[in-house]
C-alpha cells in the first residue's frame, strides 16, 4: 500500500486527475478499449471536474460505477447521476457509461441483465474507488447482508447489497471484481477518515471491506 499526502484538496483533484488520464493512455497505447470504474458519493466531484478535461481518446473509454443505490438514475442519490452530471461532460462527454442500474424493483431482479452487460469491460484498466469513515468501500458495507458472498475468491463481479444503515439497497462490484483492476486508487479526504484507514489496515475484510482492496491499492489523501 502506498499513501500519497497532498498539500490539499485542490492539489489531489488536480494530480490524481492527471495520474489517472496518464494510465487509461497509456492502456490505450495497447488495449483498442480500456474501461474505468469511478465511485459515487461526496468525494470524487473535483477529481471529476478535472478529469473530463483530460485530452485522451474518451471515445474508446468505458466508464462504470464502483456500486450503486438503487434509485432512479436522475434521483439525487444516484451514483449514476453524478458521473453523469460531473464526469461525462466536456471531452470526457464522448466516453461510453456502463450504468448499474435497471428499471426493477429490487437489484435482485435486475443482477443477472446487469452482470451479463458489465463482464465483458473488467478487469478494468483504472479502478479510483472511495471509503466511507465506517470503512466500507463502493457498497461493500460491514454488517450488510450479501457481504460474505461479495468478499468471496469466487464471487460474481456484480453483487447485491442491503444494510440496515442505508436507506437503499444497492449493488456493488465484488471484491474479485474490483481487485482484479489493473491500477487501483482510493481516495479519501479528512482526518477521520486518515484514521479509520489507519484502523481497516488491521481489520478482516469482514469487519473493513476496504481492507480487501488495500494491498494492491494506491491510497490519495489530504485533509
Ligand atoms: O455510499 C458510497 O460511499 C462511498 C464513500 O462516499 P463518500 O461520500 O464518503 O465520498 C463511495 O465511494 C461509494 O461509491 C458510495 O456509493
Amino acid at each position: 500500500m502506498k499513501l500519497i499526502d497532498y498539500a490539499d484538496r485542490d492539489m489531489l483533484a488536480i494530480d490524481l486527475a492527471q495520474q489517472l488520464a496518464g494510465e487509461l493512455t497509456a492502456a490505450l497505447m495497447h488495449e483498442e478499449r480500456a474501461t474505468l470504474i469511478v465511485p459515487g458519493g461526496t468525494t470524487p466531484a473535483p477529481i471529476f471536474d478535472a478529469l473530463c478535461a483530460a485530452d485522451l481518446d474518451w471515445a474508446r473509454v468505458d466508464v462504470m460505477p464502483s456500486d450503486e443505490r438503487w434509485v432512479p438514475e436522475d434521483h439525487p442519490r444516484s451514483n449514476g447521476r453524478l458521473i453523469r452530471e460531473r464526469l461525462l461532460v466536456g471531452r470526457a462527454a464522448a466516453a461510453r457509461f456502463l450504468p448499474l442500474y435497471a428499471t426493477a424493483d429490487t437489484p435482485e431482479l435486475a443482477l443477472g441483465q446487469l452482470e451479463q452487460v458489465i463482464r465483458p469491460y473488467l478487469p478494468a484498466a483504472v479502478a479510483l474507488l472511495g471509503m466511507g469513515e465506517d470503512m466500507h468501500t463502493a457498497s461493500l458495507f460491514p454488517d450488510a447482508d450479501g457481504l460474505a458472498q461479495a468478499l468471496a475468491a469466487d464471487a460474481p463481479s456484480l453483487v447485491a447489497i442491503r444494510t440496515a444503515a442505508q436507506p437503499e439497497p444497492r449493488v456493488s462490484l465484488s471484491a474479485r471484481a474490483l481487485r482484479g483492476s489493473l491500477s487501483l486508487h482510493l481516495v479519501i479526504t479528512g482526518q477521520a477518515k486518515r484514521d479509520a484507514l489507519s484502523v481497516a489496515r488491521n481489520q478482516p475484510p469482514e469487519r473493513a471491506p476496504v481492507a480487501t482492496i488495500l494491498e494492491n491499492a494506491e491510497i490519495h489523501w489530504a485533509a
